[in-house]
């Protein structure tokens, strides 16, 4: 880790707001491949923070031992005060219905309409749902907070790439998560659609407070749309700060990510 810049660490970040996820000395080794070294952070509540990293240094392995798609090796992951190796499956299912992901890979159901790609995890869900609101009010709602209740009865096939993640995004708001998780929420889209893209995720935050890590390359998703930034080299932290601190930063290593 490089001494020499006046930035503060993800351990050394001291605020009296509520921890949301905390992820502590994480390993991860496929055979002699050691992808997280002791990777550590602190996502507080209503914040967004974002993650950088060159390719391989290991963002999506963290990210998907946070989901539980992989299991680390060591390490502990806490999420609302909740280690997660420690939980039932059931306490973990339900657990996890208080984060929202928006992947690249999460596609809308190509035979089912917008109304019903929404409607999908509120059946799957129910427990999430008060009383008092319809299923439908819950969709209209979610559509209306991106932009889209005019694309209601479309099939996805009928949505640009911008409004499919939108919508995307969407069907993540309905079970009102507190947490959302971003993996590359901007790539494969133009420079306006992400633009759109940069400003809802913005946007969402306020409305709903959410608190976010994200994941991207994008810097000016980066720049809009973070509190900190956390620099990932080799699957450990490198240096944590905020935009107008990394991005005037003389470390070479630092400086790759803003040219
Ligand atoms: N299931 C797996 N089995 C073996 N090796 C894996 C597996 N998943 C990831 N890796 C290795 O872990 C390393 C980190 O990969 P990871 O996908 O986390 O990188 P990344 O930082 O997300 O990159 P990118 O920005 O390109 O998405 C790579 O060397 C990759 O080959």
């Amino acid at each position: 880790m490089n001494t020499n810049l006046n930035i503060s660490h993800s351990h050394e970040v001291k605020s009296p707001r509520r921890l949301m996820l905390e992820i502590k000395d994480l390993r991860k080794s496929f055979g002699k491949n050691h992808v997280l070294n002791g990777f550590h952070l602190a996502l507080y509540k209503g914040e967004n923070l974002v993650i950088m990293g060159k390719s391989g240094s290991g963002k999506s392995v963290m990210i998907k031992c946070l989901v539980g798609l992989l299991q680390a090796d060591s390490g502990s992951i806490k999420i609302m005060d909740q280690e997660i190796n420690t939980l039932n499956q059931s306490d973990l299912d339900t657990l996890r219905t208080e984060i929202g992901f928006l992947f690249q890979g999460s596609a809308l159901y190509d035979s089912m309409t917008v109304r019903e790609n929404l409607e999908f995890p509120l059946r799957r869900h129910k427990s999430k749902m008060d009383a008092d609101t319809s299923i439908s009010e819950l969709v209209n709602n979610a559509l209306e907070d991106v932009g889209l209740l005019h694309t209601i009865d479309l099939m996805p096939a009928e949505l640009s790439g911008g409004m499919k993640r939108r919508v995307a995004l969407a069907r993540t708001l309905i079970l009102k998560p507190k947490i959302i998780l971003y993996d590359e929420p901007t790539s494969g889209l133009d420079p306006i659609t992400s633009k759109e893209i940069i400003e809802l995720m913005r946007r969402i935050q306020g409305q709903y407070k959410t608190s976010s890590l994200i994941i991207t390359h994008d810097i000016d998703c980066a720049r809009v749309v973070s509190e900190r930034i956390l620099l990932l080299v080799d699957g450990i932290n490198y240096v944590e700060g905020t935009f107008a601190e990394l991005s005037t930063s003389k470390d070479p290593q630092v400086k790759a990510f803003f040219k």
